[in-house]
């Protein structure tokens, strides 16, 4: 499989070379050059098949021949190694649970299969690679855990200081080896800004090995199409019309997930579930493209104010606006809403969600209200007890923690200070150096 990049001012590339780099040199993201529908037996059998099985059907076009079939499977077999459960609250509404992974949200999935890819391209490799990463929550715990140890590889993690939960940040700052976190004086774009511009940053290039563990890069993006196939799998013989209502910042989950419906799972439509970091919402309903500042809110892993997969999903849809919104709705919703929501799950069907899983519930109610005969499945993104103080204040009930959980709660945090590109850049430098 060729990639091309979407600013379209850089050569196609394979699948090694657009997941070692990250970010293609004229700083556009990859896309695959072509998506091809998996045979209808496939998704008349699915439940038949294992998720491994499904996921390596369903990914192995993306990879080609760049790793053996053998080794594929192995790393796929490896990154899968937990549940991934429909919970049934009615027969309108389910939600998926992809919070049964090391780090507890759903970028376990992306991060280990990404981290497995990179070593295998680097077996043979005497350079060390730099993997940057910006995060508004959760993707740096799980990158963190995803490449804890490997050998030839340094992670640096990008954060907005004092807007992620505390359990988001002892994940991502108190494993240590080969991982360094860096606390931004700024907001998550601030972040992905950063790490974007290292990347066509000559000095910086010429001196060492960089890339990207973002949905940015498709080794860590592609990966999230396997849930809506999982869904489906556990829902196909119950229900005909099969909506996901997707907890959205960076739009890289959901944009996953109508690559799944490229490769003809029969999906029905998208729901975008935005907080107040509303880009995308107000785009469909106003066709107006405007990015801006994100906001602060409880769901803060999606408060992102220019999401950086949405040029993605404008290529699926060959940037055709009436199409994208045929397939595509977004609503945005409030704290309070929000609080409500938690409030409602956990009274009306004893669940406990997390504000992120709550704004995807808040989509599907929006949905229903028009489509009262689809069945909705939100995505439950991250495991409740990662956002403790909302929950527990919402619900007033003290929660359980995981073992995944506890291991870093005593944990001492450590970290660096940053303002700028210029420090991102002096610390990346010096340590090269060193
Ligand atoms: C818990 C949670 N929910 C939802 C999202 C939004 O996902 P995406 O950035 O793929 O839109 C994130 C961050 O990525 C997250 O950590
Ligand atoms: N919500 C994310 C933001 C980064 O998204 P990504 O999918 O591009 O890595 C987070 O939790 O860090």
């Amino acid at each position: 499989m060729k990639y091309y990049s979407l600013n379209r001012k850089a050569p196609s590339t394979t699948f090694e070379d657009a997941v070692v780099r990250g970010l293609a040199p004229d700083k556009g993201l990859y896309f695959p050059e072509s998506i091809t529908p998996l045979p209808d037996s496939f998704f008349e059998t699915i439940e038949h098949k294992s998720n491994t099985e499904i996921a390596f059907e369903a990914i192995k076009q993306f990879v080609g021949d760049e790793i053996h079939e053998k080794e594929l499977k192995q790393i796929i077999e490896e990154t899968l190694s937990f549940e991934f459960p429909i919970i049934e609250f009615d027969t309108s509404i389910s939600t998926l649970e992809l919070f049964h992974g090391p780090t507890m949200a759903f970028k376990d999935v992306g991060a280990r299969f990404m981290a497995r890819c990179l070593g295998y391209f680097n077996k043979n490799n005497s350079r060390n690679i730099t993997v940057l990463v910006a995060t508004s929550g959760d993707t740096g715990g799980a990158v963190a855990n995803g490449f804890l140890g490997v050998k030839g590889v340094d992670v640096v993690i990008l954060y907005p200081s004092g807007k992620v939960s505390d359990i988001q940040e002892k994940q991502l700052t108190t494993l240590g080896q080969n991982i360094t976190a860096l606390e931004v004086n700024g907001v998550f774009d601030d972040c992905q800004d950063m790490v974007k511009l290292a990347f066509v940053d000559s000095e910086l290039i010429s001196h060492m090995q960089l890339t990207s563990a973002n949905s940015i890069n498709i080794a860590r993006w592609l990966p999230q199409l396997f849930y809506f196939m999982f869904a489906y799998k556990q829902l196909k013989n119950k229900y005909k019309k099969i909506v996901f209502s997707v907890p959205s910042g960076n739009f890289g989950n959901i944009c996953a997930g109508m690559v799944a419906q490229k490769l003809g799972l029969p999906i029905q439509h998208f729901i975008a579930s935005n907080n107040a970091n509303n880009v995308v919402t107000n785009y469909l309903k106003t066709k107006d493209y405007n990015p801006k500042a994100s906001v602060q809110t409880i769901s803060n892993a999606m408060d992102v104010g220019n999401p950086s997969n949405f040029i993605r999903i404008e290529a699926l849809y060959s940037n055709n606006f009436d199409n994208l919104k045929n397939n595509l709705s977004s609503y945005s919703f409030t704290d309070n809403e929000t609080r409500d929501a938690l409030s409602e799950i956990y009274s009306a069907y004893n669940y406990i969600a997390d504000p992120h899983g709550a704004v995807g519930y808040l989509g599907a109610l929006r949905h229903l209200e028009n489509k009262p005969n689809d069945h909705v499945v939100f995505l439950e993104t991250a495991h409740p007890t990662k956002f403790l103080d909302v929950v527990e204040d919402v619900i007033k009930t003290k929660v359980e923690l995981p073992e995944q959980i506890k291991s870093v709660i005593n944990k001492k945090k450590s970290s660096i200070t940053i303002t700028d590109y210029k420090d991102l850049k002096r610390f990346l430098l010096a340590r090269n150096n060193t």
